[in-house]
């Protein structure tokens, strides 16, 4: 811990090191992709007033940033631990105050070198200062401060080997002021784009393909689009590993279907890559922050890839949601079939089902599954993969999970246990009030936000349930996020 020289803030007057470099506003090696939709820099907001001020670290966010106080005021300072003490940056406008940390003067004994030379200017991690250890503490007073008003969570299942788990990528293209092709993630809340050729939570094999998509760019007249002007073609590129079968999905997102020298890319891009199986061209003319359009093109290959997750084979298509994290999914849907208690006579709901994952899973304990999903390409997937997977008491159904709750309620039909699984934003009292109705025996609640799970349980809470367990699951080391399971019971 005393050798924490690169920090990445700025000590003295010495030569910043790499990390120190693209700390703060001194962001020169991003490339700003529309200079008129910058929504934020992470540099000295403009027309702010900025003081130096020295604070000591108490706690930590829910988002994981250091909570210090300055002049009676609560601030939150991103990459700074509790009992540190150090410089920051106030930045000032009207009622708004915001830090940015300058110096660590005293750092704590969990704080680590970030492995990734990109940490202080991507934010797509937000935990890379802290050691894993100390990754999974927070995570686990999170949620056990979220959780305390029902029960005291699980430890949280943690990752053997916390790096290169994303089975999903995306990377955005551009050009930089010397008009070479770069490729990166955009910075948190801009369209700056951070040229990088790792990324350490992507998989891999995904960067080098990236990588070879930008080599190729570089000799050849495939440009990347630019968004202010709207020339060029190629946004981003978007791969899907799957983890076990190694099966590789490319989707080049481009402005137009017009892919002019298609041939030649694809035979280099095969060359280079023959683990590729499949490649679609996905047309997104839109200006929009959505990465991917609504035409689609299969390049080669059948268009989707398959994976394997707990003995099942899944089919996966650009557009459907899979977890992103394979390695502890399986521990995750272990858990939730365990909350389950299935013993064959049950008719389980899987709600929010994406491509049928955890219903196909429950369907070989229970007698009959129901799954409902808003996504077609995704519940489409969901039937495919029940035929590939030679499961016949599983049914899917396209459509507002709530909606089809309502009329599941109104038909007076039965459901003995609820899988819920919804997106970050949590359910809804439709989708909620309609469960309480029918009544299931057990209502197994999975989340990637816990504090919406909270607003949720509280809900079944007053309703009738009780929570028996909470299993928090690292799903997304080196950030903030953190999955948990909870199962709740009907009071009898
Ligand atoms: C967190 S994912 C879970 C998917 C699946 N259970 C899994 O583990 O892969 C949430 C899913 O809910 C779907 N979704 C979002 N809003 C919905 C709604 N109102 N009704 C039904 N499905 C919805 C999304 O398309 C997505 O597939």
């Amino acid at each position: 811990m005393s050798k924490r020289k690169n920090l990445g803030y700025k000590k003295s007057k010495k030569k910043p090191n790499r990390s120190e470099k693209t700390y703060g506003k001194q962001n020169s090696s991003r490339y700003r992709q529309s200079k008129g939709k910058r929504k934020e820099s992470n540099g000295p907001p403009r027309g702010r007033k900025s003081v130096t001020a020295e604070v000591t670290c108490s706690d930590l966010s829910f988002e994981g940033k250091g909570i210090v106080q300055w002049k009676g005021k609560q601030l939150e300072v991103p990459l700074l631990l509790p009992g540190e003490k150090a410089e920051v940056t106030v930045f000032q406008k009207g009622q708004s105050v915001n830090a940015e940390l300058k110096r660590v003067i005293t750092p704590a004994k969990d704080r680590v070198d970030p492995p990734c030379p990109y940490y202080y200017e991507c934010g797509g991690c937000q935990l890379q200062h802290m050691s894993y250890q100390s990754q999974l503490r927070f995570k686990q007073e999170t949620i056990d401060a979220l959780m305390k008003p029902f029960r005291k969570p699980e430890p949280i299942l943690a990752m053997d080997h916390p790096y290169d788990y994303r089975n999903k990528s995306h990377t955005t293209f551009g050009l930089d002021q010397n008009r070479k092709v770069i490729g990166g993630l955009y910075a948190q809340n801009t369209h700056e784009i951070i040229p990088m050729d790792r990324c350490l939570i992507h998989d891999p094999k995904a960067d080098e393909i990236v990588q070879s998509i930008k080599d190729y760019m570089k000799n050849s007249k495939m440009q990347p689009y630019n968004e202010d002007t709207g020339q060029g073609f190629l946004r981003h590129v978007l791969i899907k590993v799957g983890k076990v079968t190694e099966e590789i999905m490319v989707v080049l997102v481009a402005a137009s279907s017009e892919f002019k020298g298609k041939k030649n890319f694809l035979k280099a891009l095969r060359k280079a890559h023959p683990e590729i199986t499949t490649m679609l061209l996905n047309v997104n003319k839109r200006d929009t922050s959505v990465v991917l359009g609504n035409q689609e093109h299969v390049l080669f290959g059948k268009g989707t890839i398959t994976d394997m997750l707990c003995g099942l084979k899944f089919e996966i298509s650009a557009k459907s949601f899979y977890q992103i994290n394979p390695v502890q999914t399986e521990k995750l849907y272990g858990k939730a079939i365990e909350m389950a208690e299935l013993t064959g006579k049950e008719t389980v709901l899987d709600a929010y089902c994406g491509v049928g994952t955890i219903g196909l899973v429950a369907s070989q304990k229970a007698e009959k599954v129901i799954g409902v999903e808003m996504n077609k390409e995704a519940v489409r997937d969901a039937i495919q993969n029940s035929k590939r997977n030679g499961v016949k008491n599983a049914r899917f159904y396209q459509g507002d999970a709530g909606e089809f709750m309502i009329e599941m309620a109104e038909r007076g039909d039965q459901a003995d246990v609820v899988i819920m699984d919804p997106p970050r934003s949590g359910s809804d009292e439709a989708f909620l009030s309609s469960v309480v109705k029918l009544k299931p025996k057990r209502i197994v609640y999975v989340s990637c936000n816990p504090e919406t799970q909270v607003r949720d349980l509280r809900y079944l809470v007053k309703n009738g349930y009780d929570v028996e367990e909470i299993q928090p699951v690292d799903m997304f080391p080196q950030t903030y996020h953190v999955e948990s399971v909870a199962k709740l019971v009907l009071k009898v």
